[in-house]
């Protein structure tokens, strides 16, 4: 593949070496010895052959002296898109893996997310995952926070100080039966969620966006969920909620929304479900209901980490999120193995299907989120014009956790980072052209 475009911006840094990426026909393309250019405003200006360098120069008016060359067993590919995290529950992630989801909730999850109108707390938590998803190789991610709008608003702002581009959202909920010091009052859930949305698009973070949030069908009033769909629509913005994860909430909010014919039913009636929304699990979605999400173009994010329990999904249509804390792991390296394993199990029981392989795996960890969250026209690949979202892997780091052998072309090796490989292989993060990790040392 080759291409490039002109910019007024001007060239700031050329690499030169292996990349690997999906495109709209290949879920995974491998280019080895070619030359990406991208200018002062972080896009990608040029992708094309190595051998065209010196032309290259000429025209974009660099220096080959300035190329970077990719060392040994160094490959760039698009930074992660992780579409469902919860950024509140950090502090446990790796625990409390033992209850199903609506006791697991009143147990472990609404007594910590009740913490956060702590803004010390919030800092260090917020500040501890941002560091942790860019060290792993997340450049997006789409938070759920908790209800509270000023450490919402601050997760914002680390996400941006820190350089991860990210969907936020203040958690919305008016119903907690058996946790009640934890949920709003109607009017507080819709008035708030109006100065999180105002406050945070004012502070003009280039990468950084609020996400309508209400938290589930269980934790909303109609009133609550009608006012979150017309706050959706008259502003455009994305909307994030969770969807038929497990039988007892299917089953609960059969009965709270007795006039719907279905959980997805329930968000359609209220406006939430748009080509803008991205529903986390739906483990347990009729084939009638994914039909009325393909219809109106909304994605579900598949939490291979945290589903096991529940259902195992076949998910060639749907996209990653590693829903810490439900999930364990904040790494979306996990999420694609747990994502392949799962999918191997599904076979077992449905000898019709194939397991997902490690290309597709690949694709929805890149440019299927990117997809997911509409956000294709700017990251997700190496494509000229959009941004250089992007991580250095070395799977050669002294110490590290794969082995490679003389025999091993560039495709083996991808497929050996994917399944072996973590945060130690990412020498390097960076985000619209900035290099976000290693960190500054400011942070
Ligand atoms: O995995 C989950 N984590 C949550 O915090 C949550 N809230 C509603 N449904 C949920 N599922
Ligand atoms: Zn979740």
């Amino acid at each position: 593949m080759s291409g490039r475009h002109d910019t007024a911006a001007g060239i700031a840094r050329v690499y030169r070496g292996s990349f690997v990426h999906s495109t709209r026909d290949a879920a995974l393309e491998i280019l080895n010895d070619f030359v990406l250019g991208v200018d002062k405003s972080g896009k990608i200006t040029f992708i094309e052959e190595g051998k065209n360098v010196d032309r290259l120069a000429q025209e974009q008016g660099f220096n080959t002296a300035d190329v970077e060359n990719l060392g040994p067993g160094e490959f760039f590919m698009p930074g992660m898109v992780d579409t469902h995290i919860h950024a509140s529950q950090y502090t446990y992630m790796g625990t409390a893996l033992d209850l199903p989801l609506l006791q697991w909730l009143n147990t472990y999850t609404f007594p910590v997310e009740s913490r956060y109108r702590d803004l010390k707390f919030a800092r260090d938590v917020y500040t501890k995952v941002v560091k942790r998803t860019l060290r792993n190789g997340t450049t997006t991610a789409c938070y759920f926070a908790t209800i509270h709008t000023d450490a919402s608003l601050l997760l914002g702002q680390i996400a941006d100080d820190l350089g991860q581009r990210a969907l936020v959202g203040k958690v919305c909920m008016d119903i907690n039966p058996m946790v009640p010091q934890y949920k709003e009052l109607l009017d507080e859930s819709k008035d708030e969620t109006l100065r999180f949305i105002r406050e945070l698009l004012q502070k003009k973070y280039p990468r950084v966006k609020p996400v309508v949030t209400p938290r589930f069908a269980v934790s909303c009033s109609s009133s609550l969920l009608d006012a979150l769909g017309e706050i959706a629509r008259s502003s455009g913005l994305h909307i994030q909620s969770h969807i038929s994860e497990n039988k007892e909430e299917v089953e609960l909010v059969k009965q709270l929304f007795p006039d719907c014919l279905s959980y997805t039913d329930v968000y359609l009636k209220h406006g939430l479900l748009t080509d803008k929304t991205v529903m986390a699990h739906g483990c347990h979605l009729t084939d009638e209901e994914l039909k009325i999400f393909h219809k109106n173009g909304a994605s579900i994010s598949h939490c291979p980490s945290s589903n096991i329990s529940d259902a195992m999904m076949l998910l060639r249509c749907c996209l990653l999120g590693a829903d810490v804390a439900g999930g364990y792991s904040a790494s979306i390296l996990d999420a694609v193995r747990r994502a392949i394993d799962t999918s191997k199990v599904l076979t077992i029981e449905h000898p019709q299907l194939r397991p997902l392989t490690f290309e597709e795996v690949f694709w929805l960890a890149t440019l299927g989120g990117s997809e997911a969250l509409s956000l294709d026209d700017r990251i997700g690949n190496f494509e000229v014009g959009k941004d250089f979202d992007a991580l250095r892997v070395n799977v050669s780091v002294p110490g590290g956790p794969l082995d490679v052998f003389p025999e091993d072309v560039l495709k083996v090796i991808v497929e050996k980072f994917l399944n072996l490989g973590d945060d130690r292989n990412i020498v390097e993060v960076y985000v619209a052209g900035r290099k976000v990790v290693p960190f500054s040392g400011k942070e």
